[in-house]
């Protein structure tokens, strides 16, 4: 079984000098595409999964789904993360049903809508390390909300996300507060606040550094080059397959997210996880669309999902291609199991080096 933490994951990453794509999943389709596309291009695999897509596909679907993709390709290291615990005890739930890394969210409060304050932030980030760690499961902490500069909203689509409008100095993530948190916390990666936001409507024009702030990448990972940084709401919005889908009968308006070629400045400067949804659910719903329209007289899903699958897996395949995921699966060697990073976090060999 090649279930990996994202510690040891990040790890690779950044002594290799690479960054990962972490694909939400909610269902076999967006798994089967993902691993295809890893399998493809020997690249190492996170999933993860929020809160949404327990209640979608519920909590024993979602962790058997993960188990078919580790047993059907053992030779590719697979993390299972949860997205956006709103409390510690969704974390420890997770840990409970088999999750090898957690995301506190902490920025919000429990609501996951009311901004919360960095006290409380620490508290329960601290929390979920310490019982995380004693598992040998990995932590993700966020600081900063994340949402628009442009607007100063979070994103619409997104369950999770603050309400009303933020200032700028909740919405980007300071490096020295960055550096008391993990310090704080112990946490394995850094979710930070960099002017992105999730959903398809991040920003109205193509973003200028203004709005999408990897400068501020730059100076936190200045600040605190030991450790992993994550940029969530990281779709990149593809034009064509926005064009496909109001080819073919969708209305979504004009709208532009993270390119590409500013993701792999980030992964120049920390950044090592990189969230992506938005970008496959974009595919899957031009590629349905694009085949129902176009096959009037089939009514058999599994032509337009299989449809679905390789719109799907062509992105993610570009994704582990850019971001320099492609050929490190074979080159991680040995996964260290839950038991040995619990005591490798037992024995400090863990603990963040933040000066
Ligand atoms: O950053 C994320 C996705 O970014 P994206 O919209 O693809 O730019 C994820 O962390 C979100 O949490 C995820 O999209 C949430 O999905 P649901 O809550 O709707 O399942």
């Amino acid at each position: 079984m090649a279930l990996i933490t994202l510690r040891q994951l990040l790890d690779h990453a950044a002594e290799h000098g690479y960054g990962l794509p972490a694909f939400n999943v909610n269902n076999m389709e967006q798994i089967h595409a993902i691993m295809q596309a890893a399998d493809a291009v020997d690249s190492p695999v996170i999933l993860q999964g929020s809160a949404g897509a327990r209640s979608y596909a519920g909590e024993p679907f979602l962790r058997h789904l993960v188990a078919a993709a580790i047993e059907m390709y053992p030779h590719i290291p697979v993390c299972m993360h949860q997205d956006h615990g709103a409390s510690p005890g969704v974390c420890m739930r997770s840990i409970q049903s088999g999750f090898s890394s957690v995301m506190m969210d902490g920025s919000l409060l429990e609501d996951g809508k009311t901004p919360a304050s960095y006290e409380y932030n620490v508290r329960v980030t601290r929390q979920v390390a310490d019982i995380a760690h004693a598992c040998g499961v990995s932590v993700e902490g966020e600081l900063g909300c994340l949402g628009s500069l442009e607007t100063g909203k979070a994103g619409e689509e997104d369950g999770h996300g603050a309400e009303g409008e933020l200032d700028h100095s909740m919405l980007l993530t300071d490096p020295d507060e960055a550096a008391d948190f993990v310090q704080k916390t112990q946490v394995d990666a850094l979710a930070i606040a960099i002017g992105t936001s999730h959903g398809a409507y991040k920003f109205s024009q193509k973003p200028t550094g203004k709005v999408l702030r990897i400068d501020r990448v730059k100076e936190i990972h200045a600040r605190i080059p030991n450790v992993h940084l994550v940029m969530h709401g990281s779709s990149s919005v593809p034009e064509d397959w926005l064009a496909i889908i109001n080819r073919y009968g969708g209305d979504m308006g004009q709208t532009y997210g993270v390119p590409v070629e500013e993701i792999v400045e980030g992964i120049k400067h920390g950044v090592r996880k990189v969230n992506i949804d938005t970008d496959l659910r974009m595919a899957a719903t031009g590629a349905i669309r694009q085949h129902l329209a176009e096959d009037r007289k089939n009514f058999d899903p599994r032509k337009f999902l299989k449809e679905a699958t390789k719109a799907m897996s062509a992105i993610c395949k570009a994704r582990y291609e850019a971001f320099g995921s492609a050929g490190m699966a074979s080159r991680i060697g040995r996964i260290y199991s839950l038991d040995e990073m619990r005591r490798r976090y037992e024995k400090g060999e863990l603990a963040p080096r933040v000066s």
